[in-house]
């Protein structure tokens, strides 16, 4: 795939036919600090069921802050969250796990000395009900289990095209390929909010590539709503349906690519500079 192939996926995914659901997260005010460190500014903007929301801005912004508000691991000082309507109460990380919301980051977070089979199972972990003690009593319907969250894993392992290196250590795989991996994990817990921060970062262009067509393939086949934060400028413009902008922790611009792109604020912020 080159980038006319991305170019002409995006803008079919993202062309007239394309519907939105409702916004299924509404983040209102919110300001976050670390003692005098201002992190968030009283920043608002919602997420729409299905679509891909880019979140971009220099260096130090608050991009990956924010994704950390949205999964629970900062709580903000001020503002509101509401999560398909009802305003959300302080939550934990396993907590919005279990609401659907699954994330990777920035650095590669994974076993490297297990296989890939194993890291993206690890993805399974919040979908299992049997423990230790139910494996050993009720040992026939603990296996049928395991049975069918490999099959889920081996499903998702297709969709990656990484069945050759399937029992392969992930340590001894290529960069773009460890992050398709942690892709994989994220995608064994079937979640309706993917939260990626910077999936595309250190890669060469043909990993890019692969990794654009799998976000929107992820997006298109499955439905998952997207929030990604990257530094590619090409990508976040040809992807996104819409793109929200911070800058030193506030909301410079918010809308559609095209709006973004030609808002003043946001070209001295950020566009026209080599960030
Ligand atoms: N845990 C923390 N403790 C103290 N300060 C923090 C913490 N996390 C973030 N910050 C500060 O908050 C501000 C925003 O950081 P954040 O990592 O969210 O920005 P970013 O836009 O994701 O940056 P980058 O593009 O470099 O990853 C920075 O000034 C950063 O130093």
């Amino acid at each position: 795939m080159d980038m006319n192939d991305i170019n002409s996926a995006a803008s079919a995914a993202a062309g007239p036919g394309r519907r939105f659901g409702e916004v299924i997260l509404d983040l209102q005010n919110i300001s976050l600090r670390f003692g005098g460190v201002k992190a968030l500014t009283d920043i608002s903007f919602n997420v729409r069921e299905h679509e891909i929301r880019s979140i971009i801005g220099p260096n130090g912004a608050g991009k990956s802050s924010m994704l950390n508000v949205i999964n629970g691991v900062y709580h903000p000082q001020e503002g509101k969250i509401l999560h398909h309507g009802q305003e959300r109460k302080r939550l934990e990380p396993y907590m919005a796990a279990r609401q659907g919301i699954a994330r990777t980051f920035q650095n590669i977070a994974l076993f490297k000395g297990m296989s890939v089979l194993d890291n993206i199972m690890t993805g399974r972990n919040l979908k299992m009900k049997s423990n230790i003690l139910q494996m050993a009593l009720y040992w026939g319907a603990a296996q049928k289990e395991e049975i069918a969250h490999r099959e889920k894993v081996e499903e998702v392992i297709d969709f990656l095209e990484i069945q050759d290196v399937r029992k392969t250590p992930v340590g001894q795989l290529p960069y773009g390929l460890q992050k398709r991996v942690e892709l994989g994990r994220a995608l064994a817990a079937e979640p309706s909010m993917l939260l990626l921060d910077e999936p595309m970062a250190g890669m060469n262009v043909e990993e890019k590539q692969d990794m654009c067509r799998f976000i929107l393939d992820v997006n298109d086949q499955f439905g998952t709503t997207i929030v990604l934060i990257e530094h590619d400028m090409g990508v976040v413009m040809d992807i996104s349906d819409r793109v929200v902008v911070l800058d030193y922790g506030k909301k410079i611009g918010d809308g559609a690519p095209d709006e973004v792109r030609n808002n003043e604020d946001v070209i001295r912020a950020y566009l026209g500079t080599s960030h």
